[in-house]
């Protein structure tokens, strides 16, 4: 049962603490965004703060976020960043918490299993105990992962997924769908508002150069002259959606009445192969595209079923993957230092 439609509260949400009142002069929102020095976190923190009645208030450990991604917020009034592992309680007052705390890309969450899942679980538990304690609305970035290798194509929402549970991929997709699980826990026994994004590949600026991920990888080789390299077979396919549309659809769902599970994600479906000779089109039309082994349980499809965020949410992406690509281009050429021709 994965629609809210069919999960009432058997509780009334937990009174907000007083201390949630005590803002900063004209603000009358405060919200925690764990995970905020990260890629999609940065970018929701700069959306945030357009807002004058928004604080904002990031708690972050770094492993794979960084200062450098908030430095024109840091001294600003409305803003606090905190040096914080989510693993540990976090005694604070906010109305709202977006939880993504947790490292995203394979090649750093599988680093340290036991730390991720430990992330996953016991950082979600604190963060739902955060909520409890002062009554706020608490929205998690689960992810596609939770659909494992999909025999189902493509994903909707109802559909359970096909995960192995003891792969080396398990510490983040098992992770994610124990979280999911204690989110719904604390809705249904204490009351708490939760939201629930299942977030499919995103990609743009701010991304880690050397963050692993296909799209980063594949920009970064491009201008850095090194060849593509796609992992086997390539045929494996991937929808991405670009970063300012995933944190269009996560406000949206953070203020909307319904607690998901729901997709966020782009439908636009390509292989690994037509990613690269993409990214060599638009970027590189010289360099080569190589063949390399792949990792265990790489999923082989992967594409959202976006009917829910549509009707419930009133949200669809707009950035092609070839109006995007360049946007990425653009912020990777300053940060290596490779300027256009
Ligand atoms: N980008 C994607 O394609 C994608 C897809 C699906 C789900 N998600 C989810 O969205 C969230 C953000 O992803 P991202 O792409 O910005 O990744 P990211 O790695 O750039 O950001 C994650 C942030 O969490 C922080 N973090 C990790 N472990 C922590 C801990 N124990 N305590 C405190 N902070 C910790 C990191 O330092 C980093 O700043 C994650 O929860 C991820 O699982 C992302
Ligand atoms: O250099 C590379 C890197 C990756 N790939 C392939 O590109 C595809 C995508 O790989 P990525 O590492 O970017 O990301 P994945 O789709 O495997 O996982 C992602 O899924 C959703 C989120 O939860 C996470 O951000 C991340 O786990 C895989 O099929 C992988 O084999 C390449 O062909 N070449």
């Amino acid at each position: 049962m994965a629609s809210s439609d069919k999960q009432t509260s058997p509780k009334p949400p937990p009174s907000p603490s007083p201390l949630r009142n005590s803002k900063f002069c004209q603000s009358n929102m405060r919200i925690l965004i764990s995970g905020g020095a990260g890629f999609i976190g940065s970018h929701l923190v700069d959306k945030l703060m357009e807002n004058e009645k928004n604080e904002v208030i990031v708690a972050d450990n770094y492993f794979t976020g960084s200062k450098d991604n908030l430095k024109k917020w840091i001294g600003h009034p409305r803003f606090e960043l905190i040096r914080h592992d989510v693993t540990e309680p976090l005694l604070i007052e906010v109305d709202q918490i977006y939880h993504l705390a947790c490292p995203a890309s394979p090649i750093f969450y599988k680093y340290n299993p036991v730390k991720t899942i430990k992330t996953n679980v016991i950082g979600t538990l604190n963060m739902l105990g955060l909520a409890k304690r002062v009554g706020a609305r608490i929205l998690l970035t689960s992810t596609s992962e939770v659909y494992g290798d999909p025999l189902i194509h493509p994903q909707p929402e109802s559909y359970w997924g096909n995960v192995n549970p003891i792969g080396v991929r398990s510490c983040y997709d098992e992770g994610k769908r124990v979280a999911e699980t204690l989110m719904f826990d604390y809705h249904r026994q204490h009351g708490i508002e939760i939201r629930i994004a299942r977030i499919f590949n995103t990609y743009g600026p701010r991304m880690n150069i050397d963050d692993g991920r296909v799209v980063s990888n594949f920009i970064a080789q491009a201008l850095r002259g090194e060849a593509l390299t796609v992992q086997k077979p390539g045929t494996q396919t991937r929808s991405f959606c670009y970063v300012s549309d995933m944190v269009d659809g996560l406000m949206r769902l953070m203020e909307g009445d319904d607690t998901g599970p729901i997709n966020i994600g782009n439908p636009g479906e390509f292989t690994m192969v037509e990613l690269a000779e993409t990214v060599k089109e638009l970027i590189n039309p010289s360099i080569e595209i190589k063949m390399v082994e792949n990792t265990p349980d790489d999923p082989r499809q992967r594409k959202p079923d976006i009917t829910k965020a549509k009707e419930v949410l009133g949200w669809e992406p707009k950035v092609k993957l070839r109006e995007g690509l360049p946007l990425m281009e653009e912020d990777f050429r300053l940060r290596l230092g490779v300027p256009k021709n």
